[in-house]
Parts: C-alpha cells; sequence; structure tokens
C-alpha cells in the first residue's frame, strides 16, 4: 500500500480503532484520518457521506461499532442491532459512491454458531443457530460480511473482511457491567488487591473456554491482511488457543498479585461454551501472533495502572 494514500480509520479511538492507528504510524502512513463519534456520528447517513467525500479515502478500515460484553449485548440487542447495522451500511455505501478501492470491515467470531464445530474454520458460518445472548449484533456483523461480498461481485472493489477473537488491550472498557471479561476481571481483581477484599466474583460457571488476543497482534493482522489478502471469505484473526475462565481469573489474578479466593455468581449468563477459532487461512498468508497471554494481561494491567482515573 502507498505510504501517502489517505487511510480512514473508523473508531480510531477505541480498542481496536487506536492499536491499528498506531500500527499504521510505525509502519509509516503519512495520511491517517479520523473522527470521534461526537465530530461524526456514522449513523447519520447525510454526515457519513459528506465525510467521505471530502476526505475521499483510498482504503477504509471500520472499527467503528457499538461494542460490549455478555451482559451489554444481551440486555440492549436494539441498540446493538441497529447501531451497528446503521454505522456499517452508512460507511460501506458512502465508500462505495467515492469508489474506496479497498476496505476492511471487522466483524467477530460471534458470527458463527453457537455450537459449531472447534476450532471453528470460517466455513461454519450460517451452519447453525447464534448465541442468543448476542445474536442481534452476529446478525450486523453478518450483514457486514454479505455487503463486502455483494460490493465486490457488484462492483469489483476489493474489499475484505476480518473476524477477530475476543480482544484485549490498551484504551478497553473498563466498566464493571458494560466490558468484556478480561478488563472486567483486571479492574475486579486490582481493586479487590487494593482493597484487601478476601474474594472476587465471576459472573457464570467459570467453564466456558475462550480465546483472547492482544489488540497489537489484532492490529499487526489487520496490515497483514490489507498487503496479503483479496478474497470474498472472512478471514478469522485469533491465536489458535484458549483458556476457560476460571483459569483467565486465575491468570489475572497472578499478574495483580490477588491471593484471596475466587467464587462464582450462576445468575449471571455463561454464553456461548467454546469460541476457538480455526486461524489455518491466516497462518497460511503467513502471519502468527506476537504477544504470549501472560505477557499481554501484564502490559495491559500495567496500562490500567497509570490511566486508572480515566479507564474508570
Ligand atoms: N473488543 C473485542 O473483544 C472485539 C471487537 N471486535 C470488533 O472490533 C471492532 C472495534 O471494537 P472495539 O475497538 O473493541 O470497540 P470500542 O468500543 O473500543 O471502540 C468502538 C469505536 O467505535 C466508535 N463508534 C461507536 N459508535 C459510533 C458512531 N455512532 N459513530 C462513529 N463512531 C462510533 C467509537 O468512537 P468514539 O470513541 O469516538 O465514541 C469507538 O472509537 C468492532 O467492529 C467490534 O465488533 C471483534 C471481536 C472482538
Ligand atoms: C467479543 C465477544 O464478546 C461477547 O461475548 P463473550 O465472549 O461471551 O463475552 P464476555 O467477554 O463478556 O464474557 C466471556 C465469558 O466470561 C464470563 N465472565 C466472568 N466474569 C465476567 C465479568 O466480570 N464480565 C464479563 N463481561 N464476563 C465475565 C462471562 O459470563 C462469559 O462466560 C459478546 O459481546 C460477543 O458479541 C462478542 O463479540
Amino acid at each position: 500500500m502507498d505510504l501517502h494514500a489517505p487511510v480512514y480509520v473508523a473508531g480510531h479511538r477505541g480498542l481496536a480503532g487506536s492499536a491499528i492507528w498506531r500500527r499504521l504510524e510505525a509502519a509509516g502512513y503519512q495520511h491517517l484520518i479520523g473522527a470521534s463519534s461526537s465530530e461524526l456520528d456514522l449513523r447519520d447517513r447525510a454526515a457519513t457521506f459528506a465525510f467521505l467525500r471530502e476526505h475521499r479515502p483510498a482504503v477504509v478500515i471500520d472499527a467503528a461499532a457499538r461494542v460490549g460484553g455478555i451482559l451489554a449485548n444481551r440486555d440492549h440487542p436494539t441498540e446493538f442491532l441497529s447501531d451497528n447495522l446503521r454505522i456499517q451500511v452508512n460507511l460501506m455505501d458512502a465508500a462505495l459512491e467515492v469508489r474506496t478501492p479497498r476496505l476492511l470491515f471487522l466483524g467477530s467470531s460471534c458470527i458463527y454458531p453457537k455450537y459449531a464445530e472447534q476450532p471453528i474454520r470460517e466455513s461454519s458460518l450460517l451452519t447453525g443457530e447464534l448465541e442468543p445472548t448476542n445474536d442481534a449484533y452476529a446478525i450486523a456483523k453478518i450483514a457486514g460480511i454479505m455487503q463486502v461480498q455483494a460490493v465486490r461481485r457488484q462492483y469489483g472493489l476489493r474489499w475484505i473482511s476480518a473476524m477477530p477473537t475476543n480482544l484485549y488491550g490498551p484504551n478497553d472498557n473498563f466498566d464493571p457491567t458494560s466490558s468484556h471479561v478480561l478488563p472486567a476481571l483486571i479492574r475486579r481483581f486490582d481493586e479487590a488487591h487494593r482493597d484487601g477484599a478476601p474474594e472476587v466474583v465471576l459472573w457464570g460457571s467459570g467453564t466456558p473456554r475462550r480465546e483472547f488476543l492482544h489488540v497489537d497482534d489484532l492490529a499487526d493482522a489487520c496490515l497483514h491482511l490489507l498487503e496479503h489478502y483479496d478474497e470474498p471469505e472472512p478471514v478469522n484473526v485469533g491465536v489458535g488457543e484458549d483458556v476457560t475462565i476460571r483459569e483467565l481469573a486465575e491468570l489475572v489474578a497472578r499478574v495483580v498479585g490477588y491471593s484471596g479466593a475466587i467464587s462464582n455468581d450462576l445468575s449471571k449468563p455463561d454464553g456461548t461454551p467454546r469460541k476457538l477459532l480455526d486461524v489455518s487461512r491466516l497462518n497460511a498468508l503467513g502471519w502468527k501472533p506476537a504477544i504470549a497471554l501472560e505477557d499481554g494481561v501484564a502490559a495491559t494491567y500495567a496500562w490500567y495502572q497509570s490511566h486508572r482515573e480515566q479507564a474508570s
């Protein structure tokens, strides 16, 4: 890709978008374009078209979305469906109008059936029922994949989709109710450690298995895909290994230095029992992650400690 080409990173202040922005800067990209949601609400179709007409990006990376953990998804399906459909349709329709030649759409591993064969291959898409706690969000993401494929087929633009596994890292959402499990546990174990609390409570049974990818690895994979991939099928982005939520909690406790008890709140949902991605397609393109889970959690905890006020 041309280092002087205008590259628009939608959602550049979020967990994934900010890491992608850092990665592009490090690679020498000179013309990065970003706008916060208060500057440009991508649900506003006219404003989105005006922005794309003004900037005419050569590359669009769609890391803008309404995102949240299992409870936020379960309790706000209307917004997760409606906001995400509008954000991605407006952005892609506007990018089509200005004939943006290259676009990367970020989906999510939750697009696959709840009981998909593990590890989950890209070909599992639409082969079974979705996990009910995030079906609305998943349907929006599946529509995004279809829009990328439709534009490729009808207009010949080189647009692609990537399906990341659960992400973590700096600039994550550490809110106790709306966040994903890893930032939630970093915050909860840190508070328990500092308060001398005897117990930390996990949501659910602790038995579900999840795969975690550091967001700097995700950003590297996104650049790699933009440089090396041009097919309609989505590409899974993960590490190919998973842990139970209980094992994750023990890891976070170790990193934080907490030695109290860990218990379970069985009134909270477990969600999908397992969500391990088959990453052979990405590996075959010559990409592998570099950050081991324990190192990534330690680095994220260090970041959290120096950003407690703004992250809380
Ligand atoms: N986090 C995860 O574990 C995973 C994330 N993904 C996907 O990666 C992408 C990025 O997620 P992540 O970085 O975690 O999410 P964040 O919530 O950290 O960031 C989302 C970004 O989207 C922007 N945004 C939200 N609504 C609007 C809007 N109406 N108009 C303009 N911008 C908007 C926000 O802008 P602002 O900050 O200015 O308000 C923010 O920068 C999403 O597509 C998500 O589905 C996929 C798998 C796992
Ligand atoms: C990325 C992905 O993220 C979501 O799916 P999820 O993987 O189920 O997400 P989660 O990180 O919230 O939970 C993982 C597991 O962890 C358990 N858990 C324990 N204790 C806490 C806790 O304190 N907070 C949270 N959030 N979960 C906890 C929790 O009960 C569950 O068993 C969807 O938004 C989906 O749409 C999506 O794309």
